[in-house]
C-alpha cells in the first residue's frame, strides 16, 4: 500500500484551534496515519511518495449533502421561475425523456464539476440509481445514494423496489465509498400510507431516509389544507422521524417544528442559492444549531443553483444569514463545519469529514498563492468569503488521487462535456 507524505498549510476540521502553518498529513493506503506539525509524522514512516504545498492549505474533501446531480442536463434549461411551476412545466416533462444512459453522462458531467471544484462526497436523490453508482465508482469518490420516489404516481411502488434493490447491491459497495439512503420526495409527492411504507422497509434494512421538506409556502399551505398541521408535525406524527432522517430544505419551520428536529436528531441539508433562485425563502440555520440540530450543506440539482460547487455556496449560507440576522451570524468556521464534519455526520460517513489518525484519507488543496489569498490574516474566512471552485489544485478520495494540478485522473472531461451537450440539446428539441 502506498504511503504519501503531503506538506501544507493543514486546516484539519477536528475544532476551532486546529490550524498547522506549517504542516503534514502522513497517508497510509486508504487511511490517514497522523496529521500535525511539520516532522509529525510517526517514526520509521517512510514515504513513497512527498508532495510539497507548502503554498497550500490542505484541508478535507467537501460534501454536498443534497443534490440531484444528473440535472447538470438541465443546467440553463429552466431558469427565473417558482419551484411549482418550474417543475411541472419545465423539470418534470424533460426528466421524464431521460433514458438511464442521458442519467449516467449527466452524473459524469456533475462528478467533473464536483471534483474540480473540491467536493469528494455527494448525496444524490434521483432516479437510475444503478447507473448513478456505476458512475461513482469509475469517478472515484464517495456517495450516499437514494432513489428519488414520488408516490402519488403509479410508479411509486415500483421506485420503492428500485431503492431497495440499490441498497442490497450497493450499500458498502467500493471500499465503503457508497451508501444507500430511502428517497421519497416529498410530503406534497407522497401520500402518508406510502411514506409509512417506505418508513418500514428503511428501517428493516437500518437505512436512512433523505427528503424534501418544508421548502416553500405553497407547500407549507397545502399540507395544512390536507392535514391540518405542518410538514414537520406530519411526517412526526406519521413516524418517519423514528430513524435517521436528512430533511432537505428546512425553509420554512415553527418555533414546535424546530424541537421537534431537535428531539428526533433530524440532519437538515440547507441549499441556499436554490432557496434564492426559487424564491423559496430563507432557512433560520442559526436557531437550528442553537438547538443542537446538525445543519450541513447542499447545492440541490444545477437548475437551481446553477452549478456545483460547494464554495460559492458557503460564502452564500454565511451572507445570507448575515443579512437576515445580524453580521455576526454564521462565522466562516461553522459554515467550514457545515460543508465537512457536520456533512459526513448527515449521511452517516462515519470516518470522513476531517482530517485525522485514522480517518478515511479524503483532502483536497486549495492554491493559496493566489492574490485574493493575500494577506493571510484568516484562513477559514479566507476559504469561505474570497475562495472559488477553480482554486483547488489535488484531490483525494480514499487514498487515492483523483485529481491532481487541477489535472483530472479518473474521468475523460471532454467526452463527458460533449456527450452532456448532446444529449440535454437532443431533449430539449424533442420538447419544442
Ligand atoms: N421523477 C423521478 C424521481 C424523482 S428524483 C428527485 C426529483 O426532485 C426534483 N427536484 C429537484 N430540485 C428540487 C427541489 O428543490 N424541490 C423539490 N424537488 C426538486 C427533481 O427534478 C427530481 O424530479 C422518477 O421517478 O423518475
Ligand atoms: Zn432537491
Amino acid at each position: 500500500m502506498a504511503k504519501l507524505l503531503l506538506r501544507g498549510m493543514v486546516l484539519p476540521m477536528s475544532g476551532a484551534e486546529d490550524f498547522y502553518p506549517q504542516g503534514e498529513v502522513a497517508v497510509d493506503g486508504d487511511r490517514i496515519v497522523s496529521v500535525g506539525a511539520k516532522g509529525s509524522a510517526p517514526r520509521g514512516f517512510e514515504p513513497d511518495r512527498l508532495l510539497d504545498r507548502s503554498n497550500d492549505v490542505i484541508m478535507p474533501g467537501l460534501i454536498n449533502t443534497h443534490t440531484h446531480a444528473a440535472m447538470t442536463l438541465l443546467r440553463g434549461y429552466a431558469d427565473d421561475l417558482p419551484l411549482m411551476p418550474w417543475l411541472e412545466d419545465k423539470v418534470w416533462p424533460f426528466e421524464a425523456k431521460l433514458s438511464d444512459e442521458d442519467i449516467y453522462w449527466g452524473t459524469m458531467l456533475a462528478l467533473t464539476e464536483m471534483i474540480r471544484s473540491g467536493t469528494t462526497t455527494m448525496s444524490d436523490m434521483y432516479a437510475s440509481m444503478d447507473r448513478v453508482a456505476e458512475a461513482v465508482l469509475s469517478a472515484g469518490t464517495r456517495a450516499a445514494l437514494a432513489r428519488g420516489m414520488i408516490g402519488s404516481a403509479a410508479n411509486g411502488l415500483q421506485a420503492l423496489r428500485e431503492n431497495i434493490e440499490l441498497y442490497r447491491a450497493c450499500h458498502r459497495a467500493g471500499e465503503g465509498r457508497l451508501r444507500v439512503m430511502f428517497g421519497p420526495h416529498a410530503p406534497y409527492t407522497c401520500p402518508g400510507d406510502f411514506l409509512q411504507r417506505v418508513k418500514s422497509e428503511a428501517e428493516s434494512l437500518g437505512a436512512g431516509i433523505h427528503i424534501h421538506v418544508a421548502e416553500t409556502e405553497a407547500e407549507i399551505e397545502t399540507i395544512r389544507q390536507e392535514h391540518g398541521r405542518t410538514p414537520v408535525q406530519w411526517l412526526n406524527d406519521l413516524g418517519l422521524f423514528d430513524g435517521p432522517v436528512l430533511a432537505a430544505h428546512c425553509v420554512h419551520l415553527t418555533p414546535a417544528d424546530m424541537e421537534i428536529l431537535a428531539e428526533k436528531q433530524v440532519c437538515v441539508a440547507h441549499n441556499p442559492e436554490s432557496n434564492m433562485k426559487l424564491n423559496s425563502g430563507t432557512a433560520p440555520v442559526p436557531e437550528l444549531t442553537r438547538r443542537g440540530v446538525v445543519v450541513s450543506l447542499g447545492t440541490d440539482g444545477a437548475s437551481s443553483n446553477n452549478n456545483l460547487d460547494l464554495f460559492g455556496e458557503m460564502r452564500s449560507a454565511a451572507l445570507q444569514q448575515k443579512l437576515r440576522v445580524d453580521s455576526s451570524a454564521l462565522p466562516a468556521y461553522e459554515v467550514l463545519e457545515m460543508a465537512t464534519v457536520k456533512g459526513a455526520r448527515a449521511l452517516g460517513f462515519e470516518e470522513v469529514g476531517m482530517l485525522a489518525p485514522g480517518f478515511k484519507a479524503d483532502l483536497i488543496t486549495v492554491d493559496f498563492d493566489q492574490p485574493h489569498f493575500y494577506p493571510r490574516f484568516s484562513i477559514p474566512a479566507h476559504l469561505v468569503y474570497a475562495a472559488h471552485a477553480g482554486d483547488v489544485r489535488d484531490v483525494m478520495v480514499n487514498g487515492r488521487m483523483i485529481m491532481e494540478e487541477r489535472r483530472l485522473l479518473s474521468l475523460d472531461e471532454k467526452k463527458i462535456c460533449a456527450e452532456a451537450e448532446k444529449r440535454a440539446k437532443g431533449i430539449a428539441r424533442e420538447l419544442l
